[in-house]
């Protein structure tokens, strides 16, 4: 099917059917238009405009029962974005420019000027769709601009991911259906899902429930409450946290930690939308939002058997996975100022600078407690700190590297990984070589900083520099 031209058809207007008829062949064989609307009556028209779109209309100024003036002053003034160009006789230019006056894009004298009829109309189309250009481009830009930045303040990041994580957010704002946030621990989970509260139901409540370790019976008490006399030592009625969340943000944290039978629970409260205090027979509805959370794999918890399919899918309508810290390493010099200048206010000290190396040496960790890991870290640091320059003894010590030591986390990783995962040659290189490679990668991922290169290989500083001293002779 050829491709419509213009995408918004074209609507001639003229009381006249064979000149209204022989416009649109010359329209289509000059100008390549196709997708256009013949109309002879202008009462027509107003009807016409407000079932469909239409992109441009072309209207003849002398029709009976309502003339081009007066539908035109009506088309400005119900539907200003149209463009409309005007069709004139020889005797009617008073009437032309009133009309350019009261709005018309453009006017033509009908019999005498075919050309340039054909060229304005050519114009006109090209100006529409350069407008219509400009709109996709400026929905498109706003949608990569945040409505309101200002709710996201507290998650420091420059990261592109979790930008598009916030856009998401407030993209599902207005949905009824709950948010599943998931990611390691520390990577920031309860901050997103305090982000997602403040963008859809800021003037509520929020509530915050950590699931694990709750057994069944204290699971339903704190979400659904209980009647007086519902159990031996519920003296009194108490309001679950379901209903203390109602109007605002109920944010269920762990959930990968949930038992079955609470599985069920939950799964029959978000089906239903309901649910009973213990001791009630008196249903009261569910009104908040409701935000997961949990550290678990729980795709692989479903699939093993171990999270209910069912509630895995009723959870799922809004997901959010935050990536760790190490997949965000731009984020390491944010936090890690933004970390240094609350520890120091909280400690009522001055911010120390941190030294340059600092940001490398934790760019080559592998930060398993991510963001949580950081900050304490930090503030550890701040606390034993004295003078200007901020040591980095306590880093070091905390990511468990001593002299000749691997770090924590990169031994972590080494423990964990198999040897299979070393793709080693058929022929293994000489030893010599091999030493060159490893050397050559922990400069790499030491931005070649040879002090930190050298502690990823657990040598000292002085022997990688004879080694690297060697290899250049
Ligand atoms: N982007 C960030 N900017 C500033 N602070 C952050 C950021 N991400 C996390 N934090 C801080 O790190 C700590 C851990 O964050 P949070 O409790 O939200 O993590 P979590 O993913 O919910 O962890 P867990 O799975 O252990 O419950 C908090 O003190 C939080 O304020």
């Amino acid at each position: 099917m050829a491709k419509k031209y213009p995408l918004l058809p074209l609507l001639l207007v003229d009381d006249e059917p064979v000149w209204l008829h022989s416009l649109a062949v010359n329209l289509k064989l000059n100008v390549g238009i196709n997708n256009l609307i013949e109309c002879s009556d202008s009462r027509d028209v107003l009807e016409l405009l407000d079932r469909q779109e239409i992109g441009l209309i072309l209207l003849d100024l002398t029709m009976p029962h309502l003339s081009g003036e007066e539908l035109l002053s009506l088309i400005v003034e119900n539907h200003p974005a149209v463009p409309v160009i005007i069709l004139s006789g020889l005797n009617q230019l008073e009437t032309a420019v009133r009309c350019m006056r009261l709005g018309a894009f453009d006017y033509f004298v009908k019999t005498t000027e075919q050309e340039r009829l054909l060229a304005g109309i050519r114009r006109a189309l090209n100006h529409m769709e350069l407008e219509r250009e400009n709109r996709t481009l400026k929905a498109q830009f706003m949608r990569h601009e945040l409505q309101h930045p200002e709710l996201f303040a507290a998650i420091i990041t420059g990261n592109k991911h979790m930008r598009s994580i916030f856009q998401y957010i407030e993209a599902v704002a207005g949905s009824p259906e709950p948010v599943l946030i998931t990611g390691e621990s520390g990577v920031g989970k309860e901050l997103v899902a305090k982000a997602v509260h403040q963008v859809s139901t800021p003037e509520g409540p929020w509530v915050a429930v950590n699931v694990a370790g709750l057994d069944d019976n204290t699971f339903a008490d704190t979400l659904f409450g209980h009647t007086r006399g519902a159990y031996t030592g519920a003296d009194s009625q108490r309001a679950g946290m379901i209903e203390k969340a109602t109007s605002g943000t109920l944010f269920l944290d762990e959930i990968g930690d949930l038992s079955p039978t609470s599985q069920v629970k939950l799964l029959r409260l978000m089906q239903e939308g309901e649910y009973f205090p213990l001791g009630s027979d008196t249903a009261k509805r569910l009104q908040a939002r409701v935000v997961f959370a949990t550290n678990r794999d729980l795709a692989a918890m479903q699939s093993s058997g171990a999270f209910r399919k069912d509630l895995y899918y009723r959870l799922h309508a809004h997901h959010v996975q935050i990536p760790p810290l190490r997949e965000r390493l731009e984020d390491l010099p944010l936090l890690l100022d933004f970390f240094l200048q609350k520890a120091a206010d909280s400690l009522g000290k001055k911010k120390p600078t941190p030294p340059e190396e600092l940001a490398v040496l934790l760019a080559t960790y592998y930060f398993p407690g991510n963001i949580r890991e950081l900050r304490s870290m930090v503030y550890d640091a701040v606390s034993l700190h004295q003078g200007r320059k901020l040591s980095m003894d306590s880093f070091k010590q905390a990511i468990g590297y001593g002299d000749g030591e691997p770090l924590e986390g990169s031994k972590q990783e080494i423990e964990s990984a198999s040897s299979t995962e070393f793709i080693f040659p058929e022929r293994l290189p000489p030893l010599k070589q091999a030493a060159d490679l490893w050397v050559a990668e922990a400069l790499r991922r030491s931005q070649g900083n040879q002090n930190i290169a050298a502690q990823l290989l657990g040598i000292s500083p002085q022997a990688l520099s004879k080694r690297l001293k060697k290899q250049q002779s």
